[in-house]
């Protein structure tokens, strides 16, 4: 038995076999030859072979899995024996090229030409480079790139999983993840939120554990334990047995009836379909650079409108806040970031491209303010990366010039958080990002595993900044009698104890992953707002973030009941 610490960033209690995520595929060397011994019709066919023993395999993955995983699976299966992508590729080989090199060009050929084609085409470009990946593996004899197949449910050990991995997670099949890298901001703490699967990021020696290893992964308390013993068996069985979670009432409260409304984090108007159907009383976050990643050129005024108006068509007559492009760092946009820069996470993001591409923000208000015209949806604009009342009010006026009512600002830098009563003076809400607060905070970047237990929301300085900001909240709006908003939505108000402490620090409302409305909706309605204040007082006091959060949990008793 071998006990291995990271942080936990979805809670849950599993147990299972473990499967390592391969590396990715490296390239073929450029200039590689077929060997002297082959010939042009034996190459081709290594590579037809090669093509179709890919096909079968995902045919294979795609009858086991569902959902979103079986489409791409599907999908990807059909490409892999594509006539153009071999023809291209056989034109390769009639030159001379080995046949993995001829499909990694061809692959880089095609993806080009899909993407010039743009719209659905376009979106087909990942899929393409998938399978030619897939081929090179094949032909080269390594492991297939991505989720690994397996028939029985299993834990995915990573070191850290890419947005591109979201596709093919089938949840039916990976009941847990594990990760030596990422932090508990990081693209996987995110997607195990959102999937509700039990997670564990950070984990440094997660390395090491052997492919089929039997482990157990608590995700509340951040444990992994190899070869465990009977206590971790009755623990996975009594969560796998525990009454399921009631689905959230759509009202969020504390148990004496304070409201704090629970609203949900969305990149689409599918996401936001499903918010819905999860009973989110709104959208607190649009992270509208979701809708547009992966384009090189910015998007017309008719696709932002459309794009806007399919995520406002989910939530008639309810408030929805778009946050406007935050372009840079973990969210690069070709047309809006300058790759170059040495230090992107500090550089020209978020809001500060408006001075290095001037009119893209000017011109998505008005998209906005477009979209919200043919809707009855309560809508909210907020920029992104504000770090001083000018940068607000500056906001405020292109806002307004767009008629659009309500303009706010995300608190996500120290500086703002600091002065934000001078910040809050000049828009009529904030909504606290707290992934980069914490980032910004404690100097350690979001992505970084090795800095994860800096990368906490439960710092004591973190939640402090949290407190200032209420203040200055309460103040701005105490000077000219209009009350402020001040909202969480960053992953902190998906954390079930956290989102207490939130709600005793002042916070008014919570976004959040769709998935985390019915357990912080439950959590939250097991304590009264004095219990919840006297929670945030433990938590601002404590040494630190693992104090806090420890001392928190145990006077929760509703989490162990839930198992989370
Ligand atoms: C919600 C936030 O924004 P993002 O994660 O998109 O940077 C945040 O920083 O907390
Ligand atoms: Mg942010």
């Amino acid at each position: 038995m071998r006990t291995i610490k990271g942080i936990g960033v979805s809670p849950g209690r599993v147990l299972g076999p473990s499967l390592r995520m391969p590396p990715p595929v490296p390239e073929p060397d450029a200039g590689s030859k077929y060997a002297p011994d082959s010939s042009v019709d034996q190459e081709k066919a290594r590579l037809k072979d090669a093509a179709e023993a890919v096909r079968e395999d995902l045919k294979h993955r795609s009858s086991v899995a569902s959902g979103d995983a079986k489409a791409v699976l599907d999908a990807t299966a059909m490409m892999a024996t594509d006539p153009m992508l071999l023809k291209a590729a056989g034109k390769h080989i009639n030159q001379g090229m080995a046949a993995d090199r001829a499909v990694w060009e061809a692959g880089l050929e095609v993806a080009a030409m899909l993407q010039g084609l743009g719209g659905y085409m376009a979106e087909r470009t990942q899929d393409v480079l998938d399978v030619r990946s897939r081929i090179v593996a094949q032909l080269d004899g390594l492991p297939a790139p991505g989720i690994p197949a397996s028939d029985v449910p299993f834990i995915l050990t990573a070191e850290e999983l890419a947005p591109a991995d979201t596709a093919t997670l089938d949840p039916s099949l990976v009941i847990g993840l594990v990760t030596s890298g990422g932090g508990p901001q990081s693209h996987t703490a995110i997607l195990a939120r959102s999937l509700g699967l039990p997670a564990v990021v950070g984990a440094a020696s997660a390395d090491s554990i052997a492919d089929g290893a039997e482990i157990y992964l608590d995700g509340g308390t951040g444990t992994v334990v190899v070869n465990p013993g009977v206590a971790e068996r009755e623990a996975a069985q009594k969560y796998a047995a525990r009454s399921s979670l009631p689905a959230f009432n759509g009202v969020g409260s504390t148990s004496d009836g304070h409201r704090v409304p629970l609203l949900a984090n969305v990149g689409s108007g599918r996401d936001a379909e499903a918010a819905a159907a999860a009973g989110a009383e709104g959208v607190g976050l649009l992270r509208t650079e979701f809708c547009f990643l992966g384009r090189d050129s910015e998007p017309s005024l008719e696709e932002q409108v459309a794009a806007y108006g399919a995520v406002f068509d989910a939530f008639p007559g309810r408030k929805v806040v778009v946050r406007t492009l935050d372009a840079g760092a973990d969210k690069p946009l070709p047309f809006l970031t300058d790759k170059s820069e040495p230090n992107p996470a500090l550089g020209v993001r978020g809001f500060r491209t408006d001075r290095s591409a001037p009119g893209v923000l000017a011109r998505q208000l008005e998209a906005i303010a477009d979209a919200a015209g043919s809707h009855d949806c309560d809508v909210w604009v907020m920029a992104p990366m504000i770090s001083t009342a000018d940068e607000a009010s500056d906001f405020a006026v292109m806002c307004a010039a767009a008629g659009l009512a309500t303009p706010g600002v995300m608190i996500e830098v120290p500086a703002a958080a600091i002065k934000a009563e001078a910040v809050l003076s000049k828009v009529k809400f904030a909504s606290l990002g707290t992934n980069d607060l914490t980032q910004y905070t404690m100097a350690a970047d979001r992505q970084l595993g090795t800095l994860a237990s800096l990368n906490d929301p439960w710092q004591p300085a973190v939640l402090q900044l949290i407190a200032m900001t209420v203040q200055g909240g309460a103040l701005a709006g105490a000077a000219d009698s209009v009350p402020r908003n001040v909202g969480v939505c960053g992953e902190a108000a998906s954390d079930p104890a956290l989102a207490v402490v939130l709600t005793g620090l002042g916070v008014n409302t919570l976004s959040m992953t769709p998935r985390a409305l019915s357990t912080v909706g439950a959590v939250l309605s097991s304590v009264t707002l004095a219990e919840a204040q006297a929670l945030a007082g433990t938590a601002l006091v404590a040494r630190t973030a693992a104090e806090a959060r420890t001392q928190v949990r145990s006077q929760l008793p509703i989490l162990e009941q839930l198992g989370l």
